[in-house]
C-alpha cells in the first residue's frame, strides 16, 4: 500500500532547509565536559545531518541554507560538495554573523548532552527572498526542520519553502527537532510549530517534542494515537514517534499503526540517532518500501550512527545498512 505518493521525475530527490552549524564532538568519552581537553570537528545541525545522510544512500540532494562567510562557513560548503549535495541555494552571510557551535560532552553511552554556541548564528538569518522557487519546484521531497522556525527572517524563510512546495506538490517531511536554545517561551514554540506541522506530509518527532506542541487538556496521556490523530484532520499522511531505545511507531491517515524496534548498538554517544533514521525511513519510503521496512531501515541507520564518533561523517550508505542488518540478524552485534 503506497501512503504517500512521491512526484515522479524531478531532478532533484530531496532537499532540506535549516541549520548548517559544526559539531565539536568530545575525543574523550566518558567524561563531563569540565574534563574534556579535545574536540574533532564535523558537519552539524539536524537537517545538514539528514541530507547528508540521504546523500550518502544515493540520493540526489540539495540544501537550502546560510553559512558564515569565514573558515568555518566554506569548511561546511566544501564537505557538503564532497558528499555530492547540491549548494547552490546555500547563501553566504556578508554581515559578520557566525557559525553556530555544538559541543558535545559524551560522558556515557546514555548520559550525552550539547552545549550551543548560537548567538548571532549565519543560519537563522536565511531571508525568504533568498529561498529558490524552482529548486523546491525541482524536488521530490523537501525537509524542514523546526530549529529554522525560531527566530527571524529564518522562520519567514521556511514559510516561504512551505508554500513554495505547496504550490509545486513537493512531499513535505517536518522533522520537529525541538531545541530549546533560541526559542523565547514554550507558547512561542508550540504556535510555530502547529502553523508549520499543518502544512505537511509527514511528520517525524519523539514523544517530547510533540508533546511541545500540545496542551495537557487535550491529550493527558500523551497518547500517540491521539496525537498522530490531529495532523491526519490537516495535510499529514504518516506521522512516526520515536521513542528511543524503545522503538518507533508510526501512524497512517488510514487509521493504521506500525511498529519498529530498535537493532542493537555499541552506543558511543545517543545524538544523531533521529537524524540517521530520518534519513533510513525517508529513504526507504522513496525506494516504494512499506512503512515497516523502512522503519527498520531507519532504525539499523540509526544503530550504526550512535555506535560511531560523529553524526554527519558516520551517516551510512546502503552497503553498510546492509551489512548492518545481516550482521545483527546473525547475533553478530551485541549491544553495549
Ligand atoms: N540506545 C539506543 N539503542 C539502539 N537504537 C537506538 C537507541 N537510541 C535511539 N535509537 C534508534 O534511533 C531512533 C531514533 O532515536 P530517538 O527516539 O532517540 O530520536 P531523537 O531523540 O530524535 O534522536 P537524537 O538524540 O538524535 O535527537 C529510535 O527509534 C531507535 O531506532
Ligand atoms: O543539531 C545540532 O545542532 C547538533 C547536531 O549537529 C548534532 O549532530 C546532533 O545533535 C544530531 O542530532
Amino acid at each position: 500500500m503506497t501512503y504517500v505518493s512521491f512526484p515522479a521525475s524531478r531532478k532533484k530527490d530531496f532537499t532540506a532547509i535549516g541549520r548548517l552549524c559544526i559539531d565539536l564532538n568530545a575525543n574523550e568519552i566518558n567524561r563531563p565536559m569540565e574534563e574534556t581537553m579535545t574536540f574533532t570537528k564535523y558537519v552539524g545541525g539536524s537537517p545538514a545531518n539528514i541530507t547528508i545522510g540521504m546523500s550518502r544512500l544515493g540520493m540526489e540532494t540539495a540544501f537550502i541554507g546560510k553559512i558564515a562567510g569565514d573558515q568555518m562557513g566554506r569548511f561546511i560548503q566544501s564537505y557538503l560538495e564532497k558528499n555530492g549535495i547540491d549548494t547552490s541555494n546555500v547563501v553566504t552571510d556578508n554581515t559578520g554573523a557566525v557559525t553556530g557551535l555544538a559541543f558535545t560532552e559524551i560522558k556515557s553511552p546514555t548520559d550525552c548532552s550539547i552545549l550551543m554556541y548560537r548567538d548571532n548564528v549565519a543560519d537563522l538569518l536565511l531571508q525568504a527572498s533568498e529561498v529558490q522557487e524552482q529548486l523546491i519546484a525541482d524536488s521530490k521531497v523537501l525537509l524542514i526542520s523546526g530549529t529554522a522556525l525560531a527566530q527571524s527572517p529564518s522562520r519567514e524563510a521556511v514559510i516561504q519553502a512551505l508554500t513554495y512546495a505547496k504550490k509545486h506538490g513537493t512531499v513535505i517531511v517536518f522533522d520537529l527537532d525541538y531545541r530549546p536554545y533560541t526559542w523565547t517561551s514554550d507558547e512561542e514554540t508550540a504556535v510555530y510549530y502547529n502553523l508549520a506541522a499543518e502544512k505537511c506530509d509527514i511528520i517525524l518527532g519523539t514523544r517530547e517534542e510533540f508533546d511541545m506542541m500540545e496542551t495537557f487538556e487535550n491529550n493527558p496521556d500523551h497518547n500517540d494515537q491521539v496525537t498522530a490523530q490531529k495532523w491526519f484532520d490537516f495535510a499529514a499522511k504518516i506521522v512516526v514517534i520515536k521513542h528511543g531505545k524503545e522503538g518507533s511507531i508510526a501512524y497512517t491517515r488510514e487509521g493504521l499503526s506500525h511498529r519498529a524496534n530498535s537493532y542493537p548498538a555499541r552506543v558511543v554517544k545517543t545524538f544523531g540517532a533521529g537524524d540517521s533514521y530520518a534519513a533510513g525511513f525517508l529513504y526507504g519510503l522513496m525506494q516504494g518500501w512499506t512503512i515497516e521496512r523502512s522503519m527498520s531501515y531507519g532504525s539499523a541507520a540509526a544503530s550504526i550512527v550512535i555506535s560511531s564518533h560523529s553524526c554527519s561523517d558516520a551517516m551510512p550508505s546502503v552497503e553498510q545498512v546492509d551489512d548492518y542488518i545481516e550482521r545483527c540478524n546473525r547475533g553478530e552485534i551485541v549491544p553495549s
